[in-house]
This record gives structure tokens, sequence and C-alpha cells, in this order.
């Protein structure tokens, strides 16, 4: 299938056509075993390895294009492939193949009240749509976790990617069907119109669950199109707050590491919170901005350092993904917490204290997928939590919340075991 303008009527048949042989292709996958499908997957590390030329000629012609339609430096450091990064691409699946299985794992086991036996078991939810921006190696992560939990995936990347994203999913699932698994299990949307998006959200009762990962315009076709459960992963606007009885200095290290390890990822601090009795404000913003990082602050934040600019309240609920941080100072844990329910995206947040009984509060009561105590933001991440790879940060509240890997890519389904037991 080629890369055309399709009317609304073929985006819905098209999607029909996908999910029909992807949901095939997934109750194949159901009978593989655990070591069939790993070897599935170290083939298709193999076979990458192989096409790493035909893979780089392709990632070639995306940056080429990328740098055309002035695409940033931050953009094209993410499409970026080179021997480094695709043999980096190669090792994530096999890690992933080294994952223990996570399909039929009991996760409960009790007996009824009537005597019958009861487990609840690990099966995988089916066929998962997958949106995501233009980074190739999301293609191979997700790829390999969908199949590693016994699932089908349609892939849905950024069209900066389109070329690299071909080549990886071609080389993948020729090692697929090199070790005899279904190929269609794992399948690349044929087209980047987004009505094809539109018609994918649409498509409840064909598509078991939807990963849209991205930013606002991303959020807005969900909110209006879903019909699909939606296993959100979408914006950080990720806060860290500096309580009254914070470390100086471990307060300097963290919010600058926060803000500036990597201004692009979601999981990089957009505000601070300094605790108006917190002794070193001056410190901390004196070294963010010394970092090279823009200020935008409240009249008290504006106090701690000259160079704070006025922020508006349009800053609170910015994400930058860039080296400028909103800044408030709050008069305690109560006012920290409120401004955190107020603009949070549900993503990361983060409390720096030596006091136990404030981060006892602040992790029970901040409802965000993440929240942490004495540690940057920068930590939200999948391979960081030790769960081999991700597919992203889920930011609702759905099952599987934070970091998404094996587990949250799976349901359950109860098992009964009886012995004649008949229902009075
Ligand atoms: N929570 C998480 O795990 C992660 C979240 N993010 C978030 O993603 C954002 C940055 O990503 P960015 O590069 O801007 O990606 P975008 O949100 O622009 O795009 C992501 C994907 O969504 C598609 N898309 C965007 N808008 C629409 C629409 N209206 N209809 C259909 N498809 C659409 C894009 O397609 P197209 O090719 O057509 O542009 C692309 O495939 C940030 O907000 C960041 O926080 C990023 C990574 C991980
Ligand atoms: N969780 C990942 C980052 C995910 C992410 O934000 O991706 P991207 O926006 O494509 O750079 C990490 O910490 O590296």
């Amino acid at each position: 299938m080629t890369d055309k303008t399709h009317s609304k009527t073929d985006h819905t048949s098209l999607i029909t056509e996908l999910a029909t042989a992807g949901r095939l292709a997934q109750r194949k996958l159901a009978r593989a075993t655990d070591a069939e499908k790993a070897d599935g997957l170290r083939a298709a590390a193999k076979v990458i390895r192989a096409d790493a030329a035909a893979i780089l000629a392709a990632n070639e012609k995306d940056m080429d294009a990328g740098r055309a339609n002035g695409l940033t430096g931050a953009l094209l450091d993410r499409l970026k492939l080179d021997e480094d990064r695709l043999e980096a691409i190669a090792c994530a699946i096999e890690n992933v193949a080294s994952l223990p299985d996570p399909v039929g794992e009991v996760i409960d086991s009790r007996t009824s009240p009537s005597g019958f036996g009861l487990e609840r078991v690990r099966i995988p939810i089916g066929l998962i749509g997958i949106i995501y921006e233009s980074r190739p190696n999301v293609t191979a992560d997700a790829a390999a976790l969908c199949l590693r939990s016994g699932n089908a995936a349609l892939l849905r990347g950024g069209s900066e990617a389109i070329h690299s994203n071909r080549a990886l999913h071609a080389a993948f699932t020729k090692g697929l069907a090199e070790v005899g698994l279904p190929e269609k299990a794992i399948q690349l949307m044929p087209t980047q119109d987004r009505e094809a998006v539109g018609a994918m959200l649409k498509a409840a009762g064909l598509v078991d669950m939807i990963v849209p990962r991205g930013g606002k315009g991303l959020v807005a076709r969900v909110q209006q199109d879903a019909r699909v459960p939606v296993l959100a992963h979408l914006d950080g606007i990720c806060h860290t707050y500096i309580h009254a009885d914070a470390n100086p200095d471990m307060a300097r290290e963290i919010a600058v590491n926060a803000k500036m390890r990597r201004t692009g990822i979601c999981g990089a601090m957009e505000t601070l919170l300094i605790d108006a009795n917190f002794p070193a404000g001056e410190s901390v913003l004196a070294a963010i901005a010394d970092a090279g990082c823009e200020l935008r602050g409240d009249d008290r934040a504006q106090k701690l350092d000259s160079r704070v600019k006025t922020a508006t309240s349009e800053d609170w609920d910015t994400e930058y993904l860039d080296a400028i941080l909103a800044v408030s100072v709050v008069d305690d844990i109560d006012g920290a917490m409120e401004h955190i329910a107020a603009h949070s995206s549900g993503h990361t947040e983060a409390i720096i204290t030596d006091s136990d009984d404030a981060a006892s509060r602040f992790l029970g009561e901040v409802d965000s997928a993440i929240v942490m105590h004495n540690a940057s933001t920068q930590f939200a991440d999948g391979g960081e939590f030790g769960l081999g790879a991700e597919i992203g940060i889920a930011t609702g509240r759905l099952h599987a919340r934070g970091p998404v890997a094996l587990e949250g890519l799976t349901t359950y389904k109860w098992q009964v075991k009886g012995s004649g037991q008949a229902r009075p």
C-alpha cells in the first residue's frame, strides 16, 4: 500500500483490513512459546545488524528531508541513527528477549468460599495501536515489547521518520518470519495521513488499546476521536518542589539536573516551586541561570534573582522542552500541592526535603503517575526503573501508570478450577 490521500471511507476500510490481519496474527502469536518469542526477537536484532547499511541509508533520507524542512537540532538529534545507535537498538531488542515472558504468570491464587480454585493469569491485551514521535528507536522498542508480551501492534510513527521506520520495520518482521512467527503481528501504518490516525482511534472492537505518545496536537485529536480505550502517554509538565527542610546542596544539584540534563524529554522539570521558608532559593536559581536556563517567575521568585523575567499565567501550563523554567515561591507544602494539582499533566513530580513527614505527605497526596523524593524527574524512564525498556510514560489513570513495559501491556483473566461445584 502506498502513502496517498485516502477518503474517510478508505481510512476506515484500511484500518479494518490492518486490524483484521493483526488480530489473526495475534491469535497465532498467542500459541507461541516463551522460547519462540525470544528467538523471534533475537532474529529481529540479527537482521537489523545485517541490514544496517540499508537502515542507515533510509535514515539519511529522513535527515536530509528534516534539514531541508528546518527541523530543530533537538528534533534532528532524536531522528538521527548511526552505527552506535543502531547497535543500541539491536541490544535493546535482545534485552527484551531476555526478560521473563509475562504471559501466563499467575498474579493471584485463592480458594473461593465454595471451594473451587481461582487464579488470575496474565494475558496479552490483543492488538495495540501506538502513535508516537519521530524517534526511530521507538519503532523497535514498541515492536519488541508488544511481541514479547504476546500482543500485535499497529505502529504509527512520526512523519519525519518514515523511511527509517519502514526500514527498521522491514528488518524486524523479516527476523520474525525467519523463525516462523507471524509478520503481521507487527504492522506499520502504510500511510502518514492523519485521518488514518482518526480512523484507528475510532476502531472500537478491532483495536483493543491505543497508546498515543506525543504532545498537544495529538491530545486534541485523541479527545476528539477516541472510541478505543486509551493509555495516554502525553506531555510532561513536571514539577520539583524544594521544601523548607531541603538540603541546599542536594536541592541545587537535583534542580539543575532535572531541568538541564536533557531539556527536550517529557521527564524534564518545567516548573520549580520553592518554599518561602527554604533559605537557599537564591543559590538554586543562580545555579540554574548560570547553566544557561531562562527563568520566568512570580513576584517572589523575581526577588530571588534579578534574571527572573515576569511569568504570565500561560507559563504555569507550558511544557517548554527547552532551557526555560517557570519558578514560583509557595507558602508551604499545601501551596505546592495546590499548584501541582492545578497545573500538572500527571507525569512526574518531585519533592526535595530532609523531612520524612513532608516526603510522606507529598508521595501520598500528589496524584501523578510518578512521585519522587530527593531525586531528579529525569529518572522517569523504564530503563532507569529496571524494566528493560518502555513504550513511554503513561500519564493517565488506567491500569498502567508511569513507565509502561511488559506488565503494562497485559491484562488478566480469572481461571476457575472446580471439582464439580454447582451454585446453590
Ligand atoms: N509521556 C511520554 O512517554 C512521552 C511524551 N512525549 C511528549 O510528546 C511531545 C513531543 O512530541 P512531538 O515531537 O511534538 O510529537 P507530536 O505530538 O507532534 O507527534 C507525535 C505523533 O502524533 C502524531 N500527531 C500529532 N498530532 C496529530 C493529529 N492532530 N492527528 C493525528 N496524529 C497526530 C504525529 O504525527 P505527524 O507525523 O503527522 O506529525 C506523531 O506521529 C511532548 O509533549 C512530550 O512530552 C514524548 C515522548 C514520550
Ligand atoms: N523516558 C525517556 C524519554 C522519552 C521521551 O521523552 O522521548 P523524546 O521526547 O522522544 O525524547 C528517557 O528518559 O530517556
